[in-house]
């Protein structure tokens, strides 16, 4: 039997980024269009300077394009003001960035249940309990962010950013703080926040090892998508990357 496509949870149509005039120019992003599957993991790469921060920030409606558009669960970004954005970005996404943001006197546990009190939703703590323990930082949650390493830092905002259970998850180089083995069981972790609770998730990395993880590696180079990978292990995203001179 057919079934049909179901929609894309995150989608953009000719998505185009220029920062700059005149000489100054630089065309970040060129006329970009991409579905996110629900449930799906991909990963962006690219070498330095190839658009994938400007990408995810602009399918996070976290800046404006030049021209094109963003869909998320079909919303048209464009046509939300101020106050629905942030309304979505709360409810809908959830983000893992460099900066950790941690709020300085909120302990470890208070800083991941801040998303759910904000939304008013019930805390759960057992499920608080989980994350951690899978995360490695249970024995760290009473602490304030000022006495955990960075790398502990960057799993309780990981937490912080899954505990709700977004939609959609936005993840700039998340692993890049982390040893070995800890960067290995956040990447678990977000695969089964993808395949068991249908989170789609976007990351950007330079890791061939991290972008295995995901169902798809999407490539850009000179703001244009020039490979899309499906279920490509470590050696075919390494090969690419190579051949395209990252
Ligand atoms: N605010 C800005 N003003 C001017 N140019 C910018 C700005 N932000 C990004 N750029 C330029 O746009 C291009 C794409 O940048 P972007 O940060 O998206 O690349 P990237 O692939 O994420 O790079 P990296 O891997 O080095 O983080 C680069 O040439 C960059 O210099």
């Amino acid at each position: 039997m057919n079934h049909p496509t179901p929609p894309a949870a995150v989608s953009c149509q000719e998505l185009t980024k220029t920062y700059g005039t005149g000489e100054a120019q630089v065309h970040a992003l060129r006329s970009v269009t991409a579905g996110f599957a629900a449930g799906e993991f991909t990963a962006i790469m690219g070498p330095s300077g190839s658009g994938k921060s400007t990408l995810m920030h602009l399918l996070a409606g976290l800046d404006t394009p030049t021209s094109g558009s963003v869909c998320i669960e079909g919303n048209q970004l464009t046509g939300l003001n101020d106050k629905q954005l942030t309304k979505l970005r709360r409810d809908r996404l959830g983000f893992i960035f460099q900066s950790f943001n941690l709020v300085p006197t909120l302990t470890a546990r208070e800083n991941i249940e801040l998303p759910l009190r904000l939304a008013g939703s019930k805390v759960d703590a057992g499920e608080i309990d989980r994350l951690a323990s899978r995360l490695g930082i249970f024995e760290r949650l009473a602490h304030l962010p000022h006495e955990l390493s960075g790398g502990q830092q960057q799993r309780v905002a990981v937490a912080r950013a899954l505990i709700s259970q977004p939609a959609v998850v936005f993840a700039d180089e998340p692993t890049g703080a982390l040893d070995l083995r800890t960067g290995r069981e956040l990447l678990q972790s977000m695969q089964q926040a993808a395949h068991e609770r249908n989170q789609t998730i976007i990351m950007v990395t330079h890791d061939p090892a991290a972008a295995a993880f995901a169902d798809r590696t999407l490539i850009l180079v000179d703001g244009q998508i020039a490979h899309d990978l499906r279920g490509a292990n470590y050696e075919q995203i390494a090969a690419v990357m190579a051949e395209v001179g990252a």
